[in-house]
């Protein structure tokens, strides 16, 4: 049995183009975004990849990305679930905030400490270990029973909603986890044993 579950962060945003905080904010891809989009979906076609259902957030730009890419693969029509447990860390008051003006303003360790650290959430927004706590419930209930019976999943996500899964998947420290960046479209392929622990996994990102 293949147990297949392919994860894949969004293409480039407008946001992401613009250096802005994110978030819940729910901008569309770029032409740039498209163009990763459809050759994360061309990578994946090269493995001669298909899936049963997929999995994408409540935002566009996940959204978006599955939808390109699943064209791209030939399989316009597949099931898919959205639902907003998959969604973006919420950047909370940083939302919408340029990187670079949030670090001359609040100093760069601190806003290191905001985007990268596991437990300090950003001010009124998720930290990553909050992100985990509607993440892995959603992926354990939701997605993995069907990865263990055998169907293909993929799931078209966010940088740090994906960190929280990888995490927990790959039983990746918080240090280790944080130093993880994932790439726009790049597609993380996994083959899992039926305890759910992982039996390999390939990076596409080029
Ligand atoms: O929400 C955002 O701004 C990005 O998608 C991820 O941001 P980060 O690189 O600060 O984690």
């Amino acid at each position: 049995m293949e147990r297949l579950l392919v994860l894949v962060r969004h293409g480039q945003s407008e946001w992401n183009l613009k250096n802005l905080f994110t978030g819940w904010k729910d901008p569309d891809l770029t032409e740039r975004g498209v163009a990763e989009a459809r050759a994360a979906g061309g990578k994946l076609k090269d493995l001669k990849l298909t899936f049963d259902v997929a999995y994408t957030s409540a935002l566009s730009r996940a959204q978006r990305t599955l939808a390109l890419l699943l064209e791209e693969l030939g399989q316009p029509d597949l099931e898919t679930i959205r639902d907003e447990a998959l969604n973006e860390r919420d950047y909370g008051d940083l939302t919408g905030m340029n990187k670079d003006e949030a670090r001359e303003k609040f100093g760069e360790e601190q806003v290191h400490v905001w985007r990268r650290s596991f437990d300090v959430p950003p001010p009124g927004g998720e930290s990553l270990e909050m992100t985990a706590e509607r993440v892995l419930p959603y992926y354990r209930s939701e997605i993995l029973p069907r990865v263990i019976a055998g169907e293909r999943v993929i799931v078209a996500a966010h940088g740090n909603s994906l960190r929280a899964l990888i995490m927990d998947l790959e039983g990746l420290s918080p240090e280790e986890i944080l130093k993880r960046e994932l790439g726009t479209g790049a597609p993380i392929v996994y083959r899992l044993s039926d305890d759910g622990s992982i039996a390999s996994v390939q990076d596409l990102k080029d």
